[in-house]
């Protein structure tokens, strides 16, 4: 089978990405989409000295290879970035078969923020290291907005560490391409000089407010069935209508089919930072029904004294996305609350320490790969796709799948 690598620009270990030369170290994680590999090449990197992420994805399936051709163009757009954000992903090389659509990534070896919170003690994190990970999730947030992408799938597992103990986002085919807001207050730099008349400001939040509202009444307000409808929209206006995210995470302006904006994703900041918290989300109920109208309906509860984190997030999880921290101002909204204070903010990467730093596994996938015991990244997906893997007992003592 032929492999056609693309003429991405900004290739490194993966250069000349020809998948029938990938070897798999790994299997890193399978999503709806796709599936995810830590891999080497066999013949540049014998000696594994720079795996990588290759997300792998069939294309027999119709929607996921359109899904996975919006997420490459997405992180391409991240890649061409001449000032790209530390904390979103580089796409290293991209290749196409007739069979199959695959992208490399750098590997994020500290694993999803979902299993780093589990190994806490009582499944939380304390007030310092929230701080730390939502500074870093908001700067990507806030250099994604201000593409005019909107991420719509923020959840802890598509918060990967890198090796270096920072974020990654990973994960963008449900994010969309929106016009940036005609809201002037979102950008602060196009309103550099602060206006002296606060009530002028009020009033010009109302008229912005009205011409918003406006735009929600034109916008063709499918009542979307949250149960059923799943409908994919990469790209419209400023304004998206589709049903897209996780239930636990789905804004009440997505369930309610009103359309949506940039807004859903500090909504999905708010149930984020109350899940650091608590261990839970705020509004999962016992089915999907009872989650969407727990999202619709219901406040967050706190438990213990309120403080400056739980203002931040009942700010977050204001149903009305016009009343949302971060609807009008955008990001900069969010980094002037009081929980943030004393972040240096254009510092992160060099300030901040992160709280964990992920231990080292390359000694222990060199030791175990060699160039007969790597296994072709097509012959392992095949393998993984045919139902059902036997159970270990089944396993012959040669079966060379068993270790995966
Ligand atoms: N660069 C990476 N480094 C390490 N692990 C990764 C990397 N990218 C993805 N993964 C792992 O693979 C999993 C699946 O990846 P991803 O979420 O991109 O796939 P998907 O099919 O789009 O999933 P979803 O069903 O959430 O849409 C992730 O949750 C993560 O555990």
């Amino acid at each position: 089978m032929e492999t056609r690598p693309s003429s991405s620009s900004s290739l490194s270990p993966a250069t000349n990405l020809n998948l029938d030369r990938l070897k798999v170290l790994k299997l890193l994680g399978k999503g709806a989409t796709g599936t995810v590999f830590l891999v080497h090449d066999s013949v540049s990197d014998s000696s594994v000295s720079s795996p990588f992420a290759l997300k792998l994805v069939d294309k027999s399936s119709a929607s996921s290879l359109r899904r996975a051709r919006w997420e490459i163009q997405i992180l391409r757009r991240l890649s061409d970035d001449t000032n790209p954000n530390p904390f979103l992903p580089k796409l290293l090389a991209s290749s196409e078969s007739s069979e199959f659509i695959a992208w490399a990534l750098p590997y994020c070896s500290g694993g999803d923020l979902n299993v780093l919170r589990q190994r806490q003690n009582d499944g939380v994190f304390s007030s310092s290291v929230i701080k730390f990970y939502l500074a870093e999730i908001v700067c990507a947030l806030d250099h994604l907005h201000t593409m005019g992408i909107a991420y719509r799938d923020l959840k802890p597992e598509n918060i990967l560490l890198q090796e270096s103990g920072h974020v990654t986002l990973t994960d963008f085919d449900l994010s969309c391409s929106l016009n940036k807001p005609t809201r002037p207050e979102f950008y602060h730099l196009s309103d550099p000089e602060p206006d002296p008349n606060p009530e002028s400001n009020l009033s010009h939040n109302k008229k912005s407010l009205r011409i918003f509202r406006q735009k929600k009444k034109k916008t063709k307000s499918a009542r979307v069935n949250p149960i059923t409808r799943r409908r994919l929209s990469f790209s419209g206006g400023e304004r998206s209508n589709s049903f897209v995210g996780t239930d636990e995470y789905i804004s009440p302006e997505v369930i309610r089919g009103d359309g949506h904006d940039f807004a859903v994703d500090w909504w999905a900041l708010g149930v984020l930072t109350y899940e650091m918290m608590y261990g839970e989300t705020p509004f999962k109920g016992r089915n999907k029904k009872e989650t969407f109208r727990n999202v619709l309906v219901k406040e967050p509860e706190f438990a213990g004294k309120p403080s400056d984190l739980t203002d931040l997030i009942r700010r977050l999880l204001v149903k009305d996305p016009t009343k949302r921290f971060g609807f009008w101002r955008g990001a900069a909204e969010i980094k002037e609350h009081a929980f943030f204070k004393g972040v240096r903010w254009e510092l992160l990467t060099e300030v901040l320490r992160p709280p964990f730093i992920p231990l080292r596994d390359d000694g222990d996938l060199t030791g175990k790969v060699t160039e007969e015991s790597g296994f072709g990244i097509k012959e392992y997906f095949e393998k993984l796709k045919t139902p059902p893997l036997p159970l270990p007992h089944e396993c012959s003592e040669n079966n060379p799948f068993v270790d995966f």
